[in-house]
This record gives structure tokens, sequence and C-alpha cells, in this order.
């Protein structure tokens, strides 16, 4: 028996970064095989484990849960004959929606000895708010559907913005568990826990009367709905907290970044990721000037001169013969080291896109 685990998570909520921590830490000795879906048509992540041992599929170009879905089934069913691996992980596009890919795994299950254990929504929660009013025909389906809900970038919330996360995310899905520790003090038997437990909420996050973060990650791990008394730590965990979600239902136009349009009118509407969502990707052999590099990153960041970006990333060779990785999502920019690849590669997700003022700026015409 194979066992299938699916992390999903919107564009840039943390999918591969929560991957690389399950891999190394939860997973470890496992026959692994990776299935990578990316909706832009080139692929920048798959070189991140190939060191580690992991047989990694890419599938680009598409959604497996739509446009996809065939090409995937025989995706699945051929890595299981070639590796008989102890698991699959799949990770989807991040503007798959999650019901969407079980069912896809599911009707491969028919024919194969397979078992979904974890259906994982990643949620960046510093953005969920805002996506969900904005993006909530997709966002909404990979947080109902969820057996787990890991939220990222916690260490970069209050706990107040924690607590308010967790009960919206509660609000739409009553079962999951959420964690909602910052990520470099969870640990495998938190992450274990999660993903055995039905219905649990890990409130490793304690608020405090002091206002700092402590990581009680032994002791208190709660049932949900169960209130615990412990001194001067107060635990507002949302877990019975059942929000009437009345607040992401509403169709404002968004404020926090620029021109996001609310493409949620429709909650109850299938609109396929393509219908919505466009991708610009190219491979290019230019050479930057880091400084070039940082001023294009940070003019896709600060304008909205190339419409409304969701997501940027790439990999490209510096003059000096470097190689730099970079990252966007809307509000964060990082500009890192990157190993040498065969040739750069840039891709680009969001709405509205300019191609060719993206084509002038990464000089790719
Ligand atoms: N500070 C911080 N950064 C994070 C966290 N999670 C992810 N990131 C950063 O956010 C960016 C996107 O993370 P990924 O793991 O690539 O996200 P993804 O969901 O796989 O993104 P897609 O490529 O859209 O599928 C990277 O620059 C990460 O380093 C987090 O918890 N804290």
């Amino acid at each position: 028996m194979t066992k299938v685990d699916i992390i999903s998570g919107f564009l840039g909520a943390g999918k591969t970064t929560f991957i690389k921590k399950l891999i190394n830490q939860v997973f470890a000795g496992e026959r692994l095989v990776l299935i990578e879906n990316e909706f832009g048509e080139i692929g920048i992540d798959g070189g991140f484990l190939k060191d580690a041992g992991v047989e990694i599929t890419e599938m680009n170009s598409g959604c497996i849960c739509c446009t996809l879905v065939g090409d995937f089934s025989k995706a699945l069913q051929k890595v299981l004959e070639d590796y008989h691996p102890d698991r699959v992980i799949i990770e989807p596009s991040g503007v798959g929606k999650l019901s969407d890919v079980i069912r896809a795994v599911e009707s491969v299950n028919a024919n194969a000895e397979i078992a979904i254990e974890g259906r994982i929504a990643v949620v960046d929660g510093k953005k969920a708010k805002s996506y969900l009013k904005n993006f909530g025909e997709f966002y909404r389906d990979q947080i109902a559907h969820a057996s787990t809900i890991v939220i990222s970038r916690t260490q970069l919330m209050t706990d107040a913005q924690v607590e308010e996360c967790v009960r919206m995310l509660r609000g739409e899905n009553q079962d999951a568990a959420i964690i909602s520790t910052p990520w470099d003090k969870l640990g495998q038997e938190a992450v274990l826990h999660a993903f055995e437990k039905d219905r649990r909420i890990l409130d490793l996050y304690v608020t405090c009367g002091c206002g700092s973060h402590h990581n009680h990650q032994d002791d208190h791990i709660h049932e949900c709905c169960d209130h615990h008394d412990h001194g001067e730590h107060t635990h507002h965990s949302g877990c019975c907290d059942h929000h009437d979600g009345s607040e992401s239902h509403t169709h404002h136009p968004e404020s926090h970044s620029h021109n996001m349009e609310n493409h949620s009118h429709d909650h109850h509407g299938h609109h396929h990721a393509d219908e919505v969502f466009t991708s610009w990707g190219k491979e290019t052999a230019h050479r930057y000037t880091e400084g070039e590099l940082e001023q294009i990153v940070k003019e896709l960041a600060d304008t909205s001169n190339y419409g409304t970006i969701l997501r940027a990333k790439g990999i490209v060779e510096l003059e000096t013969g470097e190689w730099k990785q970079f990252d966007l999502v809307p509000g964060e920019i990082e500009v890192r080291e990157g190993q040498a690849d065969y040739t750069g590669r840039i891709c680009v997700i969001g709405t509205d896109l300019k191609e060719t003022k993206l084509q002038t700026l990464f000089h790719v015409l």
C-alpha cells in the first residue's frame, strides 16, 4: 500500500518549504516520490530535492485537477509501477482545487493500492483574509477539504493576528487540525500528531500576558473544544468559535495589494484556474547584474505596471557567473544564492499580466 499526501496551498503559501520540512523531518527513510504541478509552463522548484534521493515528476502548464487530469492519472500510475514508493507526495499548483485533486487521486485508486493519508492546506497567515475575499472559489476549496491546515509565516504575525486567522479558518473548516506554530519551532512529533488526529488543534503558539511567544510543544496539544486553564496563559485557539464566515464572504474590493480584484463573485461557480489566473514564463540565457535583478524584482513588487502579480519566482545567472534565485509574493521579496542550472528560468503568475512589459523588464524579448 502506497500512502499519498496532498500538500495544497495558494500561490506562494509555502508548500515547497513545508514539503522540504516533511521530507527531512517526518518522512526521512521512506521511499518517496514527489509529483509537482506548476500552473506556469516553466518549472522552477524541480531541482530542490534531487540530491536527497527523492524521485520528482514535474507536470507543468496547467492543473492536475482540470486540464492535466488525464496526464496526472497516467503519471501517478507510472510512478507506482516504476518505483513502488512508500509514499507519494503531491504538490498541486497554487490555484488547483484540493477537492478536484482528491477526486483525481481517487479515480486512480480504483486500480491501485494507494491510500490518501494527508489532505493538507498550507495557508499564508498574513494573506488569508484578503485571499479568501478575492480568490474565494479556489482558496476556500483548499481550506474546506483539508484534514490539516498549516499556517505559514506566523512568526511574522502578532498573537492577535494568529488568533484571528485561526478563527477565520475554523469558520471554513470545523474539523481540520490547524497548526499555527512558527515552522522553525515545529517539531516532528507535533506534525505527526496533526497528521494522525482528525479533530485537533495544535495550540503551540500560546498567547501570554507578557506578549512573547512560547513554545509549549510537549504539553500544549489540545483536543478541539477543550478549554484549559494554564495560569496566566490565555488560550484562544478559536476551535469552538464557529465563525459564520460573513466577513470572508463580503465582496469588497481588495485594499491590501495593488489592484487586486475580487474574483470570488461566484462562490459556487466552477471556474478553471486558467479562466481567472494567467502565467508568463521564459527560459533565458540573459546574465543580469546583481543590482539589475534586485531592481527588477522590486519593480514587480512595488508597482502595478505589470498586472496584478500574485507570485513570481525564478533562477537566473549573474554577469559574474553566480546564480541567483528570487521569490516574490505580495509584500515579500527574496533574492538569494542559487545553484547553477542549465538555463535561467522565470515564472510570473497573476491576473491581467502585461506580457510585453514583462519581457522588456526581464530583457527576454
Ligand atoms: N518568512 C517566511 N517565509 C516563508 C515561509 N513559508 C514560505 N516562505 C517563503 O515564501 C516563498 C514561497 O515559498 P514556497 O515554499 O516556494 O511556496 P509555494 O507554496 O511552494 O509556492 P508556489 O511556487 O506558488 O507553489 C519563499 O521565498 C519562502 O522562503 C514562512 O513560514 N516564513
